[in-house]
C-alpha cells in the first residue's frame, strides 16, 4: 500500500527496502533512479557519495520523490554532532544516524538538535555494532561481549537517549525487538538475497529471513547496484517480500 505525503512530492512507500546508492558516479547513480519508481524503496546516501557530490545529490534524489537516508554516522563531540545532525535536518532528509559509541551525552545533543524541526525532523538512529563486524574485530578493540550482546548494550543506551532506533545486524532483529518494543526501529544492512556475496558482511540475513526477524528497514546496496539490472533486481526483491508497487 503507498500514498503520497501531501505536504510534499515526496512518496511513502510500504516496501522496507533502502537502497544504498555507492556509486562514484553520479550520472550512473542518477541512470538507475531514474528507472526506480519511489513507491518501491528508499535511497541511502553513504560517506562516498556525500563527498564526492555533496548535498545536491541529496536534494536531486528527493526531487525524484524519494526519501533519503543520509548515512553519515556522525561520531564527534556533543556539540559537532549536534550540529550536523541539524544541518541534515535542514536539507530534509527522512533518517539520518550518528554511531552509538559517541556516547549518551552525544546523542542526547544530537536528539535535542532536533526538537526545533517538529514533525518535520527526521528520523535519529544510531549504529551500534557495524554489520561488517564479528566477534574477533570486537576483540581486536578490547570488547570481549559477542557482537548481538554489545550491539544490545549499545541500542539500550540508544533507546535511553530517546532515539527513533538503531542500526543492528537482522540477525539481532527478534531479541531487539522483544527486549526493547516494537516502537524502537531496527535498520538493517548486511541483507543478502540467497546467492548473492557477502563481500565484507559478516552478520548477514536474506530479505526475506530479515523480515520475518520484524526488521523495519533493509538496508541492500552492491547485490541492487552492482546487478546487470539493478531495477529489475529491486523489482526481484519486492516481489519476494509481497511489497512495492
Ligand atoms: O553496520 C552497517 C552500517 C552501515 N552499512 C552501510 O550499508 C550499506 C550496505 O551495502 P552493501 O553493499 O549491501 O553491503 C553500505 O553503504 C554500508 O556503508 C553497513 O553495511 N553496515
Amino acid at each position: 500500500m503507498t500514498s503520497v505525503n501531501s505536504s510534499s512530492s515526496r512518496v511513502v512507500t510500504a516496501s522496507p527496502v533502502v537502497v544504498a546508492l555507492d556509486y562514484n558516479n553520479r550520472d550512473s547513480a542518477l541512470a538507475f533512479v531514474d528507472r526506480i519508481d519511489p513507491r518501491d524503496c528508499r535511497l541511502k546516501v553513504g560517506k562516498e557519495m556525500f563527498t564526492l557530490f555533496g548535498p545536491q545529490i541529496v536534494r536531486d534524489l528527493q526531487q525524484r520523490g524519494f526519501d533519503v537516508f543520509l548515512d553519515l554516522k556522525f561520531h564527534d563531540i556533543p556539540n559537532t554532532t549536534a550540529h550536523a545532525v541539524a544541518a541534515a535536518a535542514e536539507l530534509g532528509v527522512w533518517m539520518v544516524n550518528v554511531h552509538a559509541s559517541g556516547g549518551a551525552r552525544m546523542m542526547t545533543a544530537a536528539r535535542e538538535a532536533l526538537l526545533p524541526f517538529g514533525k518535520e525532523a527526521p528520523l535519529l538512529i544510531a549504529v551500534t555494532v557495524l554489520t561488517s563486524m564479528e566477534a574477533s574485530d570486537l576483540a581486536d578493540l578490547g570488547i570481549t561481549l559477542s557482537p548481538a550482546d554489545h550491539a544490545e548494550r549499545l541500542a539500550r543506551l540508544t533507546q535511553n537517549c530517546g532515539l527513533d532506533g538503531v542500526v543492528c545486524s537482522a540477525q539481532e532483529a527478534v531479541r531487539f525487538k522483544r527486549e526493547l518494543g516494537h516502537g524502537f526501529r531496527l535498520v538493517t544492512p548486511g541483507i543478502r538475497p540467497q546467492g548473492s556475496e557477502a563481500g565484507d558482511q559478516r552478520r548477514i540475513m536474506t530479505p526475506q529471513e530479515a523480515l520475518s526477524a520484524g526488521v523495519d528497514y533493509m538496508v541492500i546496496g552492491r547485490p541492487v547496484t552492482q546487478s546487470a539490472d539493478p531495477a529489475q533486481t529491486l523489482k526481484a526483491i519486492n516481489a519476494s517480500l509481497g511489497k512495492g508497487a
